[in-house]
């Protein structure tokens, strides 16, 4: 059985100047362990798409779609507590901008152990104990004087470990991680996605890693889904994605990457005609 499986979800925004379709007809599954990238550029619904299974949009959204499980659950008819249950446990979300992400209100500590208070039985003590092995986990030095830190206190990448550490907290079967390292520097972007790499393969999760960049999904994946406005425009593992990519799109990305340059600038998706074209 799949970990996760979609079958043609399709999400419409109402907005002042009518239904959006930010989402059109996407299937997806993900087994465990398996790492599947959703790559395309800004705006392809890529992130709304995850939204859409954490049950995460605002009340503007319609979501539909022919089937939505979680290891043979229906995300589409159970009840919000049931779902709660799953949400942040079982199937966890990490977001681009960790310092945005974390409440700068509380120590990262308090943030932490209220994710364990929430979802598991654990005592105070043992709580504590939990945040500061998850601290470790992460590769945050001094763990224990860490906890009473506040976000403002520590660095992006700093604060992506806590994050990290506040996802893989009820050890979830599946990790959506949305633009993990977009909005930090180029070495610690590396040390993140080693990072996630390590707790995936070392806890057996399924990740689904959103990305724009290429460069990501050939490090990362093992199976790839490239999105353009919403829709579904080619699947592949990677491998053959990057040696006998289907669609013009995936084309265009991939001619993005650095080290495919020809000539005196990289070309954009705009030099690709698109239209009409899987
Ligand atoms: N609450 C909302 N109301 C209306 N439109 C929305 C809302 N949230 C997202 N959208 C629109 O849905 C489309 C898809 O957005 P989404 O965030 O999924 O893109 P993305 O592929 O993840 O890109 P990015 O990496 O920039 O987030 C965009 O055009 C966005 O403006």
């Amino acid at each position: 059985m799949a970990l996760l499986e979609i079958k043609n979800l399709s999400v419409g925004f109402d907005t002042s100047v009518g239904l959006f379709m930010a989402v059109q007809g996407i299937d997806l599954t993900i087994d465990s362990r398996e790492v599947l990238a959703i790559v395309g550029e800004s705006g392809s619904g890529k992130s709304v798409a995850m939204l859409a299974v954490m049950g995460l949009l605002p009340n503007t959204a319609t979501v539909t779609a022919d089937k939505m499980t979680f290891e043979g659950r229906d995300l589409l008819t159970m009840s919000d507590s049931e779902r709660r249950k799953i949400v942040g446990k079982d199937i966890a979300m990490i977001f681009q901008e960790p310092i945005a992400s974390l409440n700068p209100c509380f120590t990262v500590g308090f943030q932490i152990m209220e994710t364990l208070r929430q979802h598991t039985s654990l005592g105070k003590k043992q709580r504590h104990e939990r945040a500061v092995e998850l601290l470790r986990l992460v590769g945050i030095n001094d763990a224990a004087e860490r906890l009473s830190a506040y976000p403002h206190q520590m660095s992006g990448g700093q604060c992506q470990r806590v994050m990290i550490a506040i996802a893989i907290a009820c050890n979830p079967k599946l990790l959506i991680a949305d633009e993990p390292t977009t909005a930090l520097d180029v070495t610690i972007q590396k040390q993140i996605l080693d990072l996630l790499m390590k707790l995936q393969e070392r806890h057996g999760m399924g990740l689904i890693m959103i990305t724009h960049d290429m460069g990501v999904v050939a490090e990362t994946a093992d199976r790839v889904i490239v999105q353009y406005k919403g829709r579904k425009m080619e699947e592949a593992d990677v491998l053959t994605l990057f040696e006998n990519p289907k669609s013009n799109y995936t084309r265009a990305l991939l001619s993005a990457l650095p080290e495919n340059a020809t000539g005196d600038r990289l070309p954009t998706v705009a030099d690709f005609h698109m239209e009409g074209s899987p």
